[in-house]
Order: C-alpha cells, then structure tokens, then sequence
C-alpha cells in the first residue's frame, strides 16, 4: 500500500499548511482536511472511501467541498467510515441542510452521492486485501486512530490524541509495524494547552515512545503552526532511540 501525505499541519497559514489528509493508493482517504484540495478534480473522483478520526474541522473541512465537486460525476457513493458518534456529529452540525445539505439523502435516499458506514473501535473494514482497523485515542471529541495493513507490513495512525495506554498497547500488538505516524500539536510550554484540548507535547510523546516496543519509522504530524520548529527540535533533543522525524505534505510511505 501506499499512503501519500496531502496535509499534516495542525493549522493553516502558507502554502505548506494544510490540515490532516492522507491519500492510500488511489481510492482511499484517511481524514479529509484541507489537504485534500489538493488533489486534482480528477484523482477526487477516484475516492470511494473517506475513513475520519473525528469530526473536528481541520480533520473534515473539505469533506462536503469533495462531494459537492464529484457527486454527479460517479456512479456509486462515497463511503464515509466513522464511528457512530462521529457520523452523529456530522449528520446535526455539519449535513443539516444550514451548514450543507445533506448528501446521504441527494440526489434521493436510495442512490445518494454519500453513505455514512458506522464502524466500532476495533472493528476491521477490508477493502480489496487492505485491512483498516478503528484504534483507541483520546481527544475532546470522539475519536480513533487508525491501523492500515497491506498483508506485508502495517502503518499506524494516531489522529488527535492525548497520551493513551489503550493506543500503545495496539501499537505494540502490530507485527510488523513499518510506519507510526503520531501527532505532536503543541511545544512544552504549551503543556497546559496540550493537556486542556487532549493532544500531545514533545515530553509526552517521548514518554509514549518509550512504552513502544516495536521499531516503526516515526512521523510527526499535526504540528500547530508557529511553533512547529521548536516542537521539533524539543523532540530531537530527547534523542529517541526511535528517531522520529517530522511528516513532510507531498511524501509518500509504502507498506
Ligand atoms: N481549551 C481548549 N480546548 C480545546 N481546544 C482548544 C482550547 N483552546 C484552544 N484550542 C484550540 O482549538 C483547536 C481545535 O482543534 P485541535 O484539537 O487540533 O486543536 C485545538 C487547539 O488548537
């Protein structure tokens, strides 16, 4: 499998700042932030599956933009996998015919440009031999991570999270883990805000990395802009055996 990066900042602001999006192969969206503008009309159309963390905006802002544009154009809907909780959120805050009509029900209920599918944490959705499996995380919202298997090695995505046992311990039951990307939103002296809207500091990843036994390339992403370089250099100076490095938008992964 290959997973390109279409957006990995933790906010906007230049042409390097896009928020949370990853393409897998060609048909396949994990989160669907403003990163996924990024893709051509064309390559928008091929998506049939949008997996989302959570239902916060920078994580799903172009989510009704990408229906809107390629709806007409296909003949099967696009699957949106999500928690239960998530596709609830979605459905009153966001499709609600105020903010955006709701596309599970155009152009009717039977043959709509959209189709939520409920997934449970731990559940497996299997997509032609690639497996993605719902992980624990802990965010303000509901929210999960993410295991993408391709039958020969597995990439692990944290979404937003604060430190969580229960993602560790799944991290850790993956064989053969090539790839963790795991977020780091804020710098130490932002450890209030890091722990006040559930996501991690430099100190706090180092700790997680070390409960993690397995040795995965690390990636970190959703870096909040402006702090991003000292977020950085506060986890190389932790000198991680794991080494982790920061997610580049454009790079591609294979496993
Ligand atoms: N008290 C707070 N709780 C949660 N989020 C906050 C708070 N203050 C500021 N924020 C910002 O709101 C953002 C919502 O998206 P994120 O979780 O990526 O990151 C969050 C923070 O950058």
């Amino acid at each position: 499998m290959k997973l390109k990066v279409l957006g990995c900042s933790g906010g906007i602001g230049g042409a390097q700042a896009r928020t949370t999006s990853f393409l897998v192969d060609e048909d396949i969206l994990i989160d669907c932030g403003t990163g996924a503008g990024e893709l051509s009309l064309d390559a928008m159309r091929r998506i049939d599956h949008v997996f989302l963390t959570h239902a916060h905006l920078d994580h799903i802002a172009c989510l009704p933009l990408l229906i809107d544009s390629v709806g007409d154009a296909r003949s099967l809907p696009v699957t949106v996998h999500a928690t239960p909780e998530t596709i609830r959120i979605l459905h009153s805050h966001v499709f609600n015919w105020l903010v955006w009509p709701d596309f599970s029900a155009i152009p009717d209920r039977h043959h709509p440009f959209m189709r939520f599918q409920p997934m449970k944490l731990g559940e497996s959705i299997s997509l032609s031999g690639r497996v993605i499996t719902a992980l624990p995380a802990q965010h303000t919202v509901p929210t999960v991570a993410y295991a993408l298997d391709s039958g020969e090695g597995q990439l692990v995505f944290s979404g937003d999270t604060a430190y969580c046992p229960e993602l560790i311990a799944a991290i850790n039951a993956q064989p053969a883990l090539r790839h963790l990307i795991v977020e780091t939103a804020f710098a130490d002296e932002q450890h209030g805000l890091a722990v006040a809207s559930r996501h991690l500091c430099p100190s706090m990843l180092l700790a997680m990395l070390e409960e993690v036994h397995v040795t995965p390339e690390v990636h970190i992403t959703h870096l909040k802009p402006g702090a991003d370089l000292r977020i950085i250099a506060q986890i190389e100076a932790g000198a991680s055996r794991l080494k982790p490095r920061r997610l580049q938008m454009g790079q591609e992964l294979h496993f």
